[in-house]
């Protein structure tokens, strides 16, 4: 179904429009509206999926229409009606925000084309806003502790900025979380964030997977390929630990950070590279490079910023939230009813150790939501939450 206001004053082209778009689809319901202001009435009561809008009117021209729907409804897409001579004014409304023109006495087929590409484009941008609220909300960060309000404080403090960060903390302490919030807080959000999970990669792969291949580099080289620094191109690198990554890939990584310049693997030419890089470690880079398993250079090259993410034995009081949101979340994925959890179990909860930090506090959310009552109890966190 799609919602179709059609602003005109003139009542023939009102009443042609109306057959044309009601005839071609069912699914379409077509209002109209025989000024501006009216319109704007209409648009006050319903929610239009698209306007056609008349350029010349009496009263409330179609400009200053167009410019109160963007102001107000910017999900709307709108569709000029121009007369002769106004054309110029279509185009300058194209420029403001409308998505198209179409030019009176209506033409049919273009008419039709123009409804139904602005009414895809319209479901589409819908479809994002719905996409990325919900990964808005898988990135989100619980807590009122003020260790978090801390971390959220240098996020919000280098995001903007050029800085390289480094993000220490324990397994599953939300590390990865930070560097997502960096990077969407970022003038780079518009681009990837591409992520590298230094640990998973064998070592004699990691230098193709970073900088990419020339096709015969190596025998299963059969093509090009780029690698993560080109993809992150304009955006950010996220290398996940980084602490196990091995020492002549450091060097490698430590001679890209110097020189923004990366060479492919079996490649004789320099790629000139505009990467931010976040990275992030559970391990003590101190002990390590005192060990001789990282290098000095590239950890002041890395972590320009450092952000500690505390664990959660460090932050216990954010458990009764995390145990909220967690507990929606479940409910939600898992199709279970919603449960409530009793303040016992809660603090029962935060008399465990948490060392495996937020990642396992929620599997054992999980475990309570899956086999404990309706309303979570002490027991129940007794008898399913012990490790
Ligand atoms: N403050 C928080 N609020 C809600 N969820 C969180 C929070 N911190 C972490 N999480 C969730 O916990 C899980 C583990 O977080 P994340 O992967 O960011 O940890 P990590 O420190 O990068 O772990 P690892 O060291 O194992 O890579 C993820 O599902 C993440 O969404």
């Amino acid at each position: 179904m799609a919602n179709i206001l059609i602003i005109e004053d003139e009542q023939a082209i009102r009443r042609v429009l109306r057959n044309i778009l009601s005839e071609e689809n069912k699914s379409f319901v077509v209002e109209d509206a025989e000024n501006g202001k009216a319109g704007l009435d209409k648009m006050a009561e319903t929610n239009f999926d698209l306007v056609l809008c008349d350029i010349k009117m009496p009263g409330m021209d179609g400009i200053e229409v167009l410019d109160q729907i963007i102001a107000k409804y910017p999900d709307t897409a709108v569709v000029m009606i121009s007369g002769h001579g106004d054309i110029e004014t279509a185009v300058d409304c194209i420029k403001k925000g409308a998505y198209d023109f179409i030019s009176k006495p209506p033409d049919l087929n273009r008419l039709l084309n123009t409804v139904r590409n602005a009414l895809d484009r319209h479901q589409l941008a819908t479809e994002v806003k719905v996409l990325k609220k919900k990964v808005s909300k898988k990135y989100e960060m619980i807590g009122s502790s003020s260790a978090l309000a801390e971390v959220r404080e240098m996020i919000d403090k280098v995001a903007p900025t050029e800085a390289r960060v480094l993000v220490m903390g324990p397994n599953g302490s939300g590390k990865e979380l930070v560097a997502h919030h960096i990077h969407e807080k970022s003038e780079r959000s518009k681009a990837p964030l591409i992520e590298v999970n230094c640990a998973a990669i064998p070592s004699e792969l990691i230098e193709s997977e970073l900088f990419g291949h020339k096709k015969g580099a190596f025998t299963s080289a059969v093509k090009d390929r780029k690698g993560k620094f080109e993809l992150a191109n304009g955006g950010t690198l996220f290398l996940d630990e980084i602490g196990d990554m091995s020492l002549s890939a450091q060097a490698k990584v430590l001679r890209a950070l110097q020189e923004n310049k990366i060479t492919p693997v079996g490649g004789d030419k320099e790629i000139k590279v505009d990467v931010r890089v976040v990275a992030a470690t559970n391990k003590d880079l101190q002990k390590e490079i005192a060990d001789g398993k990282f290098r000095e250079d590239l950890y002041h090259r890395l972590g320009v910023i450092v952000i500690r993410v505390p664990g959660l034995n460090d932050r216990k009081e954010d458990i009764p939230e995390l145990a909220d949101h967690f507990g929606s979340k479940i409910s939600e994925e898992q199709g279970i009813a919603p449960k409530t959890i009793n303040e016992k179990a809660v603090a029962a909860l935060q008399d465990f150790d948490w060392s495996g930090n937020i990642r396992e506090f929620r599997n054992v959310m999980e475990r309570l939501y899956i086999l404990g009552g309706t309303e979570i109890s002490e027991a129940d966190v007794q008898r399913y939450a012990r490790k």
